[in-house]
């Protein structure tokens, strides 16, 4: 199966194919259209309600809401602002040589978010939801402006925000509005008082000593003027609360991996961002592939006669990814799995999801002792560990990433083969998320969840989302008693107890080793041993 076929039926039945040569392009220069509206001269202004029904039921689009604006079925449809058609053609050129056609939640989206709406849109994990809120954001800024920050997108870790902005980017190319990311380098607290710390400020065009002398010199930055701001809530909190950031003319609001955002401790955070973006005409999107109910419940309070849009069903796990349900008895049964997978051949890259950061460090340590080509990232590792693991895994020089949760929403690694959970997911969201992390945009993939008889009173609930996203559970798995909602809370929340499988008298030799590795680019020696995973063994590995 080609790439874009499998692309074709991740998104629920969209068909990829390139555009025909540069007709789009070439015709809509020089055509006028009023400002912010789709052009829909294809299916759309035509089409009765009945032709715009079967288009979503064709595609899995749920919609609700009041006046929803029909899909569109190509990129060549965004309109083109009365200004000057410059902003609109800049925008398609990227996107059609980088994206041919829209995904589902792309072809629904988009033409909800430029009739200025509030959204919440929720789709498969690695179907494309990024780019259905940065192609309008793009669309409906058309060019800079010397007004402040007019879009604000948030998302709950560094690499998530980073990645998004890559992708901004790359619809950028011929817009050149003003991008930033809001870093902890640029924003925290600490480093803007310290003097002795230095930062960057987002579209400063030069580096700036951060001291206390800072915000002179960030107030003269600012007049850079950003267009786009994307952030963690954290770094963007501590920039408002240090009066570093102005948020009143923000007008789009957008929060990726929304349900993580509206709990989880990041609850003041969202309202104090949201209480900044005070400019009246002020919009909001939520995106995310779950949105459990009492996070919709709570997000209605800060929305406006939304529309929601759901591809496929809600809260359902990849069906691209092929799932699997491994029992290994005990905590030791965990590392003798592993070594079985990876002697039978583990195609790399591999993730690997554990529980909590010493656990990461400690199954580091072990794969560093049994010559995998391995490395780790949790959130104890500096900002700078952080970007060149992400960055040596993307290029195929790390083969097994071991991390936490805080890998496990939104990341793009496009070609991971394998997630592996060594330690059981806290619930059924974090699940979904994890294994989203493989086959994505296309790619087929495959997950294997190991669980313990400690794991038993939680896997009814992901045995249940397996199996609804096509993989096979064996039937006693379902039959098991359900567990109260108490009693899963406080699951997720107790630690695993043992190491995975670390005997005491090796702690020491394999802390070093690992250490070793750690310090050279997490390079063990060499041995060999194993097929796929282990360094040097395997041919074309790719990433
Ligand atoms: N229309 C498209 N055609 C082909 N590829 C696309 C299209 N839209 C997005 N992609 C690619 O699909 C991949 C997944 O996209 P993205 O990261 O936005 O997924 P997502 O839905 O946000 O996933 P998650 O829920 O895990 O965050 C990216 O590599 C992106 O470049």
């Amino acid at each position: 199966m080609s790439q874009n076929d499998a692309f074709h039926m991740l998104t629920a039945g969209l068909r990829v194919r390139r555009p025909a040569s540069s007709t789009g392009m070439a015709a809509q220069r020089g055509k006028k259209s009023s400002m912010f509206t789709l052009d829909t001269t294809t299916a759309d202004t035509d089409s009765s309600q009945e032709d715009v029904a079967a288009l979503r039921k064709r595609h899995r689009i749920h919609v609700r809401g009041s006046d929803v604006p029909a899909p569109v079925t190509s990129f060549a449809q965004l309109g083109k602002p009365a200004a000057g058609p410059a902003a609109s053609s800049g925008l398609l050129q990227a996107l059609t040589e980088f994206f041919k056609e829209p995904s589902p939640i792309q072809m629904q989206a988009i033409p909800a978010l430029l009739s200025n709406r509030d959204v919440v849109g929720v789709a498969p994990t690695g179907s494309g939801k990024t780019l259905a809120f940065a192609v309008p954001m793009m669309q409906l800024l058309q060019a800079p402006k010397e007004e402040g920050f007019r879009c604000c997108i948030l998302a709950p870790t560094r690499e998530l925000a980073a990645q998004i902005k890559r992708e901004l980017d790359l619809l950028n190319t011929h817009l050149h509005l003003k991008i930033s990311l809001l870093t902890k380098a640029r924003a925290a607290s600490g480093s803007l008082t310290s003097s002795k710390k230095h930062g960057w400020w987002p579209g400063c065009p030069k580096m700036i000593p951060v001291c206390p002398k800072v915000l002179l010199k960030l107030t003269w930055c600012m007049r850079a003027r950003p267009d786009i701001l994307v952030a963690t809530p954290m770094r963007l909190v501590h920039a408002l609360q240090h009066k570093l950031v102005d948020l009143s003319a923000v007008r789009w609001l957008v929060v990726d991996e929304a349900d993580r955002l509206f709990e989880n401790g990041f609850e003041q955070q969202i309202d104090e961002v949201i209480a900044a973006c005070s400019h009246k005409k002020r919009r909001i999107a939520l995106f995310s592939a779950t949105m459990p109910e009492r996070v919709e419940t709570l997000a209605q309070t800060v929305l406006h006669d939304y529309v929601r849009i759901v591809v496929g069903a809600a809260n359902a796990a990849n069906q691209d990814v092929e799932q699997e349900l491994k029992f290994v008895g005990s905590e030791e049964g965990k590392m003798t799995a592993i070594r079985q997978m990876l002697q039978t051949g583990l195609q790399p890259p591999v993730l690997i999801f554990v529980q909590s950061k010493s656990r990461a460090q400690q199954l580091f340590e072990e794969l560093v002792y049994e010559n995998v080509n391995v490395d780790v990232i949790h959130a104890d590792r500096t900002q700078q560990q952080r970007d060149e693991v992400v960055k040596r895994f993307r290029e195929g020089q790390v083969w097994v990433l071991i991390c936490t949760d805080l890998m496990g929403r939104g990341v793009d690694f496009k070609a991971v083969n394998v997630v592996i959970n060594y330690d059981f997911p806290p619930n059924a969201t974090e699940y979904i998320h994890r294994v989203g992390r493989t086959g994505r945009a296309g790619h087929r993939g495959r997950a294997v969840t190991f669980f313990t008889v400690d794991d038993r009173p939680m896997l009814r609930n992901i045995a249940n989302v397996v199996k609804a996203s096509g993989s096979e559970v064996p039937e006693w798995m379902l039959k098991l008693k359900k567990t109260e909602k108490q009693r899963s809370r406080q699951i997720e929340r107790a630690p695993v107890s043992s190491n995975p499988n670390v005997q005491a008298a090796d702690k020491k030799t394999k802390a070093k080793r690992a250490q070793k590795a750690s310090d050279a680019g997490a390079a063990p020696p060499k041995k060999g041993k194993h097929r796929s995973t282990t360094r040097g063994s395997t041919k074309g590995a790719s990433a």
